[in-house]
């Protein structure tokens, strides 16, 4: 079996949000696909009613397959702070024309402001691996550990874009969607992330310096999260941009020239790594809070995770294999 669901990006592709359809007869909801954790959870009729703003909910009263998972409970918080917590169902979940009888649906019956706060996402599905999962006494399995040996490949892979809908593919790998080969690399999962080691980066025309970055592949964080040492190398060569700790991270002006920023990904002994190239354009992430002049950067220092996170804003440049069959992660340009 294979599916594909088009994922479509929030304001300044904060977030990509993709339709699932959740009990019978289905309840469609709108979920963030987070490779950054294991959880799906949903906003849902057991929500605290004061934390439910605009969101559309599942209420499993009203679904004929729904079952609660006697005696299970869920609580999650996330790199950026954010939380939710609540009960557990088991219900049939489909997306992109696959479908699993029994996934773990998570029902919050609370979550932390930012959730709230964002009227487009009703909830989150987890696609990292199940030992972080975190519902308790017993964990449960992702959507796509439950697809994994039906799909005609264990793979899904992930084609966001920039400003338009991208599209998730389980199953198979869709040679038209990317340009060149995709060079793969092995995973980590040992925290339950999608790990891998890029062995380098370059500023704009700049030579290729081989420093390893240690980092997750991470479609539930918004920007790419560096060691403080590139990202400082990678806005010196950006007129006027400055660290403002009370932006908490590099801002320059909007209109200022932004350039390139690429990674490598795997390397032949003595050969030169394969490059995905992010352009400068995408690095101007949204104006600050209050100001028409004053943007924000898409690249910011991971100084608080330790990890670098791989987020949408390097994920959008590439056509990306999560090859769940092989352990591995691959890359592409499109
Ligand atoms: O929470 C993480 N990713 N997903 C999401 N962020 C915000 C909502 C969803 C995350 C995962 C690993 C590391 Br290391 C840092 C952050």
């Amino acid at each position: 079996a294979h599916g594909s669901a088009e994922t479509t990006p929030g304001p300044h592709d904060v977030e990509y949000l993709t339709t699932i359809s959740i009990g019978t007869p289905p309840q469609n909801l709108s979920i963030n696909i987070d490779t950054g954790s294991s959880d799906l959870w949903v906003f849902s009729a057991e929500t605290t009613s004061s934390e439910v703003k605009g969101q559309t909910v599942y209420d499993p009263s009203l679904s004929s397959t729904a079952a609660q998972l006697q005696g299970a409970t869920w609580q999650i918080s996330y790199g950026d702070g954010s939380s939710s917590g609540g009960d557990v169902y088991l219900d049939r979940v489909a997306l992109g024309g696959l479908t699993v009888a029994a996934q773990a649906v998570e029902c919050a019956r609370n979550v932390s402001g930012e959730f709230t706060a964002d009227g487009s996402s009703d909830g989150l599905m987890g696609l990292g691996f199940g030992v972080i999962n975190m519902v308790k006494p017993v964990r449960q399995k992702t959507f796509f550990e439950n697809l994994q040996a039906g799909l005609d490949e264990a793979v899904f892979t992930a084609d966001l874009k920039h400003g338009m809908p991208g599209r998730y593919n389980f199953g198979y790998v869709d040679s038209s969607a990317y340009t060149g080969d995709i060079t793969y690399v092995p995973i980590n999962s040992t925290d339950g992330y999608w790990g891998w080691t890029s062995p380098g980066y370059a500023v704009g025309s700049g030579a290729f310096k081989d420093e390893a970055i240690v980092g997750i592949a991470d479609t539930g964080t918004t920007l790419l999260l560096l060691p403080s040492d590139i990202v400082a190398d990678y806005y010196r060569q950006v007129d006027g941009a400055k660290y403002e700790r009370n932006q908490g991270g590099y801002v320059f002006g909007c209109d200022v020239a932004l350039p390139d920023f690429a990674f490598g990904v795997g390397h032949t002994a003595g050969g030169s790594p394969a490059m995905i190239k992010i352009p400068g354009k995408y690095v101007n992430y949204a104006p600050v809070g209050g100001s028409s002049t004053k943007c924000y950067g898409g690249i910011q220092s991971n100084d608080f995770i330790g990890a670098s996170i791989f987020g949408d804003l390097a994920l959008k440049a590439a056509f990306v294999v999560f090859d769940g069959g092989n352990m591995r992660i691959g890359w592409a340009s499109k």
